[in-house]
C-alpha cells in the first residue's frame, strides 16, 4: 500500500485537494479530524491538557474549549510545543492504527491528510509528500476570509507553521493551487497517474 503525504500551510487548501481524492474513492486519514478526536471529552488527554493550561481551556458542558486554547497556544510558541508534545504520542498512535487496518483491508492507495506533516516528523510514514502551495498573499488572504480572522491573528497562526514557501522545497510534487479548482483537480489527476506507476 502506498500513501500520499498531503501537507501545505494552513489555508493552501488540502482539505479542497483530499476531497477530490476522497471523491475517487481514495481513503482519507485527516490529522486534523484525529487530533480532534483524541481529545474528546472521555478522553484521558483531555484531562491531562486540563491540568497543564487550565480549566478555561474547557466550555460549560466539559468539551474543548477550542478558541480558548487556540488563542494560547497560537500566541506563545513555548506553549504550542507543549501541546504538540502532549498531543504526539495519541494523535501518532491513532494514524499508525488506521494505516494499519487500511492496509489489512486491502487499499493499494491512501492519503494521509497533514497540515504539520513536516512540523511533526511524518516524512517516513508516507511515500510521496506532496505540498498543496499558495503564495504567501493569497495564503493570508484565504485565510482571514475562510475564518473571519483579524491579520494580526492569521499571521500568528501561519508563523506557527514552516513557511510555505520552505516546505514546497522539500516536496516531492507540488499542486499550485493559486488558480481556479479545475486546474487544481488537473494537477492532482496528474499526480495519481505518477503515484500509480511508482513501483
Ligand atoms: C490548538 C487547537 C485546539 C485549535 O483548534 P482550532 O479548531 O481553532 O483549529 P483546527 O484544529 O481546526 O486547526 C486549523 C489549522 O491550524 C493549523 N494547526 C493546528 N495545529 C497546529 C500545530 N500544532 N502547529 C501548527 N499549526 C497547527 C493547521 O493548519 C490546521 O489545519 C488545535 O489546532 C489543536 O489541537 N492543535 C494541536 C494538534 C495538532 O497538532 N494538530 C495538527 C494535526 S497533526
Ligand atoms: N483554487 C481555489 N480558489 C479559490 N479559493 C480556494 C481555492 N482552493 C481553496 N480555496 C478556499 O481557500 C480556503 C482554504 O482552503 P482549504 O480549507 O482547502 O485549506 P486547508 O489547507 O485544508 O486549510 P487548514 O490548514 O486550515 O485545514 C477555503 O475557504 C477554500 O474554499
Amino acid at each position: 500500500m502506498k500513501i500520499i503525504g498531503l501537507t501545505g500551510g494552513i489555508a493552501t487548501g488540502k482539505s479542497t485537494v483530499s476531497k477530490y481524492l476522497a471523491d475517487k474513492n481514495i481513503p482519507i486519514i485527516d490529522a486534523d479530524i484525529i487530533a480532534r478526536q483524541v481529545v474528546m471529552p472521555d478522553r484521558p488527554l483531555l484531562a491531562e491538557l486540563v491540568a497543564y493550561f487550565g480549566t478555561n481551556i474547557l466550555l460549560p458542558n466539559g468539551a474543548l474549549n477550542r478558541a480558548a486554547l487556540g488563542e494560547i497556544v497560537f500566541n506563545d510558541s513555548k506553549q504550542l510545543k507543549i501541546l504538540n508534545k502532549m498531543m504526539d504520542p495519541a494523535i501518532r498512535q491513532a494514524i499508525k492504527q488506521r494505516i494499519k487496518e487500511l492496509k489489512l483491508a486491502g487499499y493499494q492507495l491512501v492519503c494521509l491528510d497533514a497540515p504539520t506533516l513536516f512540523e511533526a516528523n511524518y516524512e517516513s510514514t508516507v511515500d510521496y509528500i506532496v505540498v498543496v502551495y499558495v503564495s504567501p498573499a493569497i495564503q493570508i488572504s484565504r485565510l482571514i476570509l475562510r475564518d473571519k480572522l483579524s491579520m494580526k491573528a492569521a499571521n500568528k497562526r501561519i508563523q506557527a507553521q514552516i513557511s510555505i514557501e520552505d516546505k514546497r522545497k522539500m516536496a516531492d510534487y507540488v499542486i499550485d493551487n493559486q488558480g481556479e479548482l479545475d486546474e487544481t483537480y488537473r494537477q492532482v489527476d496528474h499526480l495519481l497517474t505518477i503515484v500509480n506507476s511508482l513501483s
